[in-house]
């Protein structure tokens, strides 16, 4: 870190510099290969309870594969500012796909303003219609674009309803048991760009403010510059130092939901004040729009009583949309 960009944290923003084997690493080739589905659920349900957060390897995505979405999505935010804006997410209306400049989603809206900036795309069908489904926009100017990050979409969705099959054996449930919530379900390939901060910094303006995600399960690709924190149980901010060649995996409020808070979306953010430009590539999948979360009867008991209402998997999200897009505030 050159001495002019060393930042100093507001006491709010520290991370503890705890080792993250406190974050679980769980390897899922037991689980893409059949030989041992069992024993991956068993740490699946360890990492999901006590953290929300795991880290996945052996996952079968070539790294070459994703630096070369690195590379692209680099490329995309290197274009001028008016560029980027011709694809702004307030013009695919409620299919929220496009550009997000800075401040324009804030995930903490009480307290904090988002610096990152990022492009959403999703998955493209010709049948269906409402909010979360439509065209994506593509970047002219950039021809490998497109076949590139929604590749990359279609790999994420596979690589999701494996690890979807090992949540669902991690609670006892059929592996399939996630499929009845997911015919058509409503996803969301982002690309993610973090200028690093310097001088003082303060909760008011980070990366991404805190928060836990809206839907069932996030995967994340990260590249090595780090900045992202995760809360513990104690409510202490860990960092989640970047490990090569695995992705971080982490649940939802969806899932927190079924699972009658067995399972805990975790709160978490970006701080980057590493002097260096970071870029993360999330993909989300949620439920079905319709589909109806509630919790399992399973994770239901007389120390642990009913929390949570039905609600559709559309209710929630267009809620938690609506409190942090900057450009679908109430004037
Ligand atoms: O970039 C990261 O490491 C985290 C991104 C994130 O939390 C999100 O997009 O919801
Ligand atoms: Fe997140």
């Amino acid at each position: 870190m050159s001495k002019d960009i060393i930042a100093k944290l507001d006491d709010k923003l520290r991370a503890k510099r705890e080792s993250f084997d406190k974050l679980p690493v769980v390897d899922i080739a037991p689980l893409i290969d059949g030989s041992n589905k069992q024993r991956v659920a068993k740490e699946i349900r360890w990492a999901l309870s006590n953290t929300g957060f795991m880290y996945v390897k052996n996952h079968g995505i070539p790294q070459d594969f994703v630096d070369s979405v690195f590379n692209v999505s680099r490329r995309f935010f290197d274009l001028a500012m008016s560029q980027k804006m011709t694809l702004h997410i307030s013009k695919s209306d409620v299919a929220f796909r496009g550009y997000v400049e800075p401040f324009g989603e804030n995930t903490d809206p009480s307290k904090t303003k988002d610096l990152k900036e990022c492009f959403d795309i999703g998955p493209e069908r010709s049948t269906l219609e409402g909010p979360f489904l439509g065209p994506n926009q593509w970047p002219s100017s950039l021809p490998e674009f497109r076949e590139l990050t929604y590749g990359y979409h279609q790999k994420m969705l596979s690589l999701a309803k494996i690890l979807l099959s090992g949540v669902a054996l991690s609670l006892d449930l059929t592996e399939g048991y996630f499929e009845n919530l997911m015919r058509d379900p409503i996803s969301v390939q982002r690309l993610l760009h973090y200028p690093s901060q310097s001088g003082y910094v303060r909760e008011e303006i980070i990366g991404i403010g805190a928060h836990t995600d809206y839907g069932s399960l996030a995967i994340l690709a990260q590249d090595d510059v780090g900045g992202l924190q995760v809360m513990n149980r104690d409510g202490d901010w860990v960092d989640g130092v970047p490990i090569n060649g695995t992705f971080v995996i982490n649940i939802g409020d969806l899932i927190q939901r079924l699972t009658n808070d067995v399972y805990l979306a975790n709160m978490h953010r970006v701080v980057n004040i590493s002097g260096r430009e970071r870029y993360s590539i999330p993909f989300f999948i949620d439920a079905d729009f319709n589909a109806t979360i509630e919790p399992l009867a399973s994770c239901v008991t007389d120390s642990n009583p009913l929390r949570y209402k039905p609600i559709t998997c559309g209710e929630h999200k267009l809620g938690r949309f609506a409190a942090s897009y900057a450009h679908l505030a109430k004037v």
